[in-house]
Parts: structure tokens; C-alpha cells; sequence
């Protein structure tokens, strides 16, 4: 069974893929937050911008089977479209719930498949584009991927520290709260001091679309 909090259709506001449409998949429950407010200060992760507690967001809900989950995700996709469907997992933690079996009938249903990760689990083989999301207090075992997308600036996890991982893309995501310019500003400069990382802004946030 898979628990998810919400299903919706919108365009990848970060890194890499931003701007593509794309069904946004978001499992409920994090391994690094319990999603409460007063457990934030305490959490391993306690930057979190998102709700992903229950299943009450919108077309959330219980989902008996692979199968089931798979045929109410492609109908998000336009029903005209000759291009295959982008669906991106995503959370709370969505390694916690994406499974072989999963990854394995969305591929069947001719989808493309993403995980937003924060790198601390196992993944499933074969996933079409893997974004890894590192956090400071928390070992990451997901050292290759797609892309790497640091929240910055976090006092434990500089940059240099991932660079020597296998990732095609290298972003810097300001931090995203009452600072969020002054970090957007020091993402700006550590860019142009270090080319190889680029600035990902949450461009779904500046447009105010899901
Ligand atoms: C909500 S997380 C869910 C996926 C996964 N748990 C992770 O952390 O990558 C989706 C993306 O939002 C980023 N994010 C979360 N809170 C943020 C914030 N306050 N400012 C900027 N990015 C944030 C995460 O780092 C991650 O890249
Ligand atoms: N538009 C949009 N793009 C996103 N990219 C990653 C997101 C996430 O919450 O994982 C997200 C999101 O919540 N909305
Ligand atoms: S790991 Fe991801 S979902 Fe979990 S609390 Fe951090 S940003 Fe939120
Ligand atoms: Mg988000």
C-alpha cells in the first residue's frame, strides 16, 4: 500500500528540469522530520517548506497496488499528448515508499520517472532522473545521480563537500524563509565564484502555482 499526501499537475519549479510539466506524486512521512511543529527545532531536517503529514492535501489518499496508484497518476497527463508522461516522486521522503514495483509499472505505463531524494535511503534501480537533496545532519548513501541540489547555506554541508560525487549537475537552492533574499544573494555569489554550481530557484513559488 501507498500513502500519499497529494497529486498534482504543474511544472517543475527547480533545478535541472524546471519549467517541464510534470505529475508531482508527494508520499506522506519523512525519515528526518515527523512533520509536527514542535518537533522542528529538534529534527535532523528542520528547514522544511512542505506539509506532508496524512493524506488530506489534494487527490490524496491510500493506494491498494502499484497498479492502482499508476493508471489515477496518468490521469494528471493530457490525454492528447504524444509525449510521455513525467511523473516526479517526491514528499516528505519518498524513498520510504517508492518501490521496484513501482518504478517497474510506471516504466510499463511508458512514464518517466523522477524522485526528489534526500539521499538517505535505498533507491530503487532505473529511475529516469535522480535529484539529491543532502542535509547536514544526515549521512547521505545516494553519492551518484542526476543532479545534486544543496539548500544553501546550511553551516554543515558546504558545497565542496559534494563535489567529488557522481552527479551530472551541480545547484545551489536558497534557503527558503523570512532570509530568503540574503541567501538567494550569497547563492548568487558563490556561483559566480565557483561556476561549476548554478543557482536553482523555486520558480513555482515566484509564479504562486502549485
Ligand atoms: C520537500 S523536499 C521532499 C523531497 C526530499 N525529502 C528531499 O528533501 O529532497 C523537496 C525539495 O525541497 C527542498 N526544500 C525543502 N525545504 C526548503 C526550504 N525551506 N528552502 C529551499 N528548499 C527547500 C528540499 O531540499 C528538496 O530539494
Ligand atoms: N512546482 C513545484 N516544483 C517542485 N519541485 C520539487 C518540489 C517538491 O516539493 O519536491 C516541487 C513543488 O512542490 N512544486
Ligand atoms: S528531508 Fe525533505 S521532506 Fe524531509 S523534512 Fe527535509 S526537506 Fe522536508
Ligand atoms: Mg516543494
Amino acid at each position: 500500500m501507498y500513502t500519499v499526501k497529494e497529486i498534482f499537475y504543474s511544472l517543475q519549479g527547480e533545478g535541472a528540469q524546471s519549467g517541464r510539466a510534470s505529475i508531482f506524486c508527494r508520499f506522506t512521512g519523512c525519515n528526518l522530520w515527523s512533520g509536527r511543529e514542535q518537533d522542528r527545532a529538534t529534527a535532523v531536517c528542520s528547514f522544511c517548506d512542505t506539509d506532508f503529514i496524512g493524506t488530506d492535501g489534494q487527490n490524496g489518499g491510500k493506494f491498494q497496488t502499484a497498479s492502482d496508484l499508476c493508471a489515477f497518476l496518468r490521469t494528471f497527463w493530457p490525454s492528447d499528448s504524444n509525449t510521455p508522461p513525467y511523473i516526479i516522486f517526491t514528499g516528505g521522503e519518498p524513498a520510504l515508499q517508492l518501490d521496484q514495483h513501482l518504478v517497474d509499472e510506471c516504466h510499463q505505463h511508458g512514464f518517466i520517472v523522477a524522485i526528489e531524494t534526500n539521499g538517505t535511503k535505498p533507491l530503487p534501480t532505473d529511475i529516469d532522473w535522480i535529484c539529491v537533496s543532502p542535509k547536514a545532519d544526515a549521512k547521505i548513501i545516494i553519492t551518484s545521480g542526476d543532479e545534486l541540489k544543496l539548500v544553501y547555506p546550511q553551516a554543515l554541508a558546504q558545497p565542496e563537500q559534494f563535489e567529488a560525487m557522481d552527479f551530472t549537475e551541480f545547484y545551489l537552492q536558497p534557503l527558503d524563509s523570512p532570509a530568503r533574499p540574503m541567501h538567494t544573494k550569497a547563492v548568487v555569489d558563490y556561483c559566480l565564484q565557483h561556476p561549476r554550481w548554478k543557482l536553482s530557484l523555486q520558480n513555482h513559488k515566484v509564479l504562486g502555482i502549485d
